[in-house]
């Protein structure tokens, strides 16, 4: 097995003709939801599988990772962890703040949290960041995937209380959660006019990417904080 860099924590392992996305394990010798440990050479890293993590499709779907060892990440909708576990391994120095508004959901990523000091659980509903607001700093990436029919709306009202100027957010926006009866194309288009077209946004796209087949009617979005 070889591991290749593929952004900062995050790589590729190659085993013979099989490719695998994965994280440098920020716990060593333990999993999270059950997936793959794999050692090459002295260092420990977590398989992470695409098809359930859009984050991870993103990703391999080329959309820019604007994430280092020390960012400072605000992540809404943790549901029970298993990507904010990899967000974790990636912003090794950095911090995660893990918005999710299910008590039982959150309660399952509770002992994650523990295991890994770099996740600070918060059980808030992220369309009131101000109800967080006295919790999280400044930061230098906004992740969004609450899959909500105000999805824009939500991000766009953490973005302009946290993001950072010259931070990015990344949103996997889920067509079917915002209208099931438009076309995916069409729920898209208005849902970036939202995010970027409101004259107070200070948004600007920096790519967007469908991410089907592993996400069917899912669009990836990368913009940046111009101010
Ligand atoms: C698609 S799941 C997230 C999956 C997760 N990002 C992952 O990759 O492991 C969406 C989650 O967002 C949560 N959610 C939806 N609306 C929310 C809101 N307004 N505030 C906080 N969490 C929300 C849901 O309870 C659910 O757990």
């Amino acid at each position: 097995m070889k591991a290749k860099t593929f952004h900062e924590n995050i790589f590729t392992l190659q085993q013979g003709k099989k490719r695998f996305l994965a994280t440098r394990n920020l716990s060593p010798g333990l999993e999270v939801y059950g997936e793959r440990l794999v050692q090459v050479e002295q260092t420990e890293y977590r398989v992470w599988e695409p098809k359930r993590s859009k984050l991870a499709a993103m990703l391999l779907k080329k959309l820019p990772s604007p994430f280092t060892n020390t960012s400072k990440v605000l992540y809404l909708g943790s549901a029970t962890g298993t990507t904010v576990s990899h967000v974790s391994d990636i912003v090794q120095q950095g911090v995660v703040y893990a918005v999710e508004f299910s008590p039982r959901t959150m309660r399952d990523m509770l002992p994650i949290c523990e295991e890994r000091p770099n996740i600070i659980p918060l059980l808030a509903d992220a369309s009131k960041p101000g109800s967080y607001a006295n919790v999280v700093e400044p930061v230098d990436v906004v992740f969004q995937d609450v899959a909500q029919p105000d999805q824009a709306s939500i991000a766009l009202s953490n973005v302009q209380h946290f993001l950072k100027p010259g931070g990015y957010l990344l949103m996997s926006i889920k067509a079917r959660s915002v209208d099931s009866t438009a076309k995916p194309d069409t729920v898209f288009k208005q849902q970036l006019k939202t995010l970027l077209e409101q004259d107070n946004s200070k948004l600007e796209l920096v790519k967007k990417q469908k991410l089907a087949p592993l996400h069917i009617d899912h669009l990836g979005v990368v913009a940046r904080k111009t101010e």
